[in-house]
C-alpha cells in the first residue's frame, strides 16, 4: 500500500483539514471572570480540542502570571485572546450565540445539550458563520440580559443536585462535543448525489401507476391505497436521479414484457 506523502496531494487529508478549520470560526467569551487560573485552563481545554479564539469581557485579572502556568502550552490562546468591556463588542459579527448555563431560570429558549446542538454548529460553521460559546463569571453566572443577548440555550446534563462546573471544565465538555461532532462528520468526503427533483419523482410515480395498471397489479375501480403507499415507500428512500431513470428502464421493460422469449 502506498500513502501519499504530501497533504497537497491527498484530497481526503485535504478535505478533512478544510473540516479542521470549521472549529476556526468558533469564539469562547468568559463573562467577567474573576479567577485568572480559569482563564488559563480556558486557553488550555480550547487548545485541546482545536478552537483558538478567547474573548474575555471585563475580566477581574488579566494578563496573569496564574493564567498563563494553568495554560500551560496553551498561551498563544492567552497571548491572542481579545479583552472587551461589553457583550455587544464580544458578540460582533456572529450569527450564533450559545449561553451556557446550568441554572433553569433563563428558560427563555428551547434547552438543549451541547450533544444535540453540536452538528448544528458545525454545520454553520462549515457555511463561515462566526459562533460565540458565551459563560458566565463563576459566582453568579450568567445575567439574564445576557442570556437574552444568544439565540442558543445549552446546558451540560449534570447531577441535578450539584449542577455547577467548574468554568474552564463547561468549556472543555462543549469544546470536546464539537470536536467528536466534528470527527464523526464524515459528509465533506461522501461524493456529491443528485436527488432526484419533485418533477422527476411526479413523472416516475405516474409511469409506476400506469404500469402497475397495465399489468393487472392494480385495479383502477378498486385502488385502495396502493399509490399513496408506494409513494411514501420511495419518497422515505430519498431516490437520486439515476436510481429514478433505472426504476422507469424496469417499467418500461415491464410494460413492453411479451412473456418469456422462446428458445
Ligand atoms: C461556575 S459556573 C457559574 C455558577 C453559578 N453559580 C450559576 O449558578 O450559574 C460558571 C459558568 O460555567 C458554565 N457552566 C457551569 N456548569 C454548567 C452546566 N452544567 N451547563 C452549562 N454551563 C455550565 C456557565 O456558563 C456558568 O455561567
Amino acid at each position: 500500500m502506498t500513502t501519499t506523502q504530501n497533504p497537497s496531494q491527498d484530497p481526503a487529508l485535504l478535505a478533512g483539514l478544510a473540516a479542521n478549520d470549521a472549529l476556526d470560526v468558533f469564539r469562547v467569551v468568559l463573562s467577567h471572570t474573576s479567577h485568572p487560573g480559569n482563564i488559563g485552563s480556558t486557553a488550555r481545554a480550547m487548545k485541546n480540542m482545536g478552537l483558538r479564539h478567547l474573548v474575555l469581557i471585563n475580566p477581574k485579572e488579566f494578563p496573569s502570571e496564574v493564567a498563563t502556568s494553568l495554560a500551560a502550552g496553551a498561551d498563544d490562546v492567552l497571548a491572542n485572546a481579545r479583552v472587551v468591556s461589553t457583550m455587544e463588542e464580544a458578540l460582533a459579527g456572529t450569527t450564533l450565540q450559545v449561553a451556557m448555563t446550568a441554572r433553569r431560570r433563563e428558560l427563555v429558549l428551547p434547552l438543549q445539550t451541547p450533544r444535540q446542538l453540536a452538528p448544528e454548529l458545525l454545520h454553520e460553521a462549515r457555511q463561515g458563520q462566526q459562533i460565540a460559546l458565551v459563560f458566565g463569571t463563576e459566582m453568579s453566572g450568567l445575567t439574564i440580559p445576557e442570556v437574552a443577548a444568544c439565540n442558543r440555550l445549552v446546558t451540560i446534563p449534570t447531577n441535578p443536585d450539584y449542577s455547577s462546573l467548574n468554568l474552564s471544565q463547561a468549556v472543555q465538555v462543549l469544546c470536546y462535543e464539537l470536536r467528536a461532532a466534528q470527527l464523526d462528520d464524515v459528509s465533506y468526503l461522501e461524493e456529491k448525489r443528485e436527488h432526484a427533483t419533485h418533477e422527476q419523482l411526479e413523472l416516475f410515480y405516474t409511469h409506476l401507476e400506469q404500469t402497475l395498471t397495465d399489468i393487472g397489479f392494480l385495479k383502477p375501480h378498486a385502488p385502495k391505497r396502493l399509490m399513496a403507499r408506494m409513494r411514501r415507500m420511495f419518497q422515505r428512500a430519498t431516490l437520486e436521479k439515476d436510481e429514478v431513470d433505472i426504476l422507469r428502464g424496469v417499467l418500461r421493460a415491464a410494460q413492453e414484457y411479451r412473456g418469456p422469449k422462446a428458445d
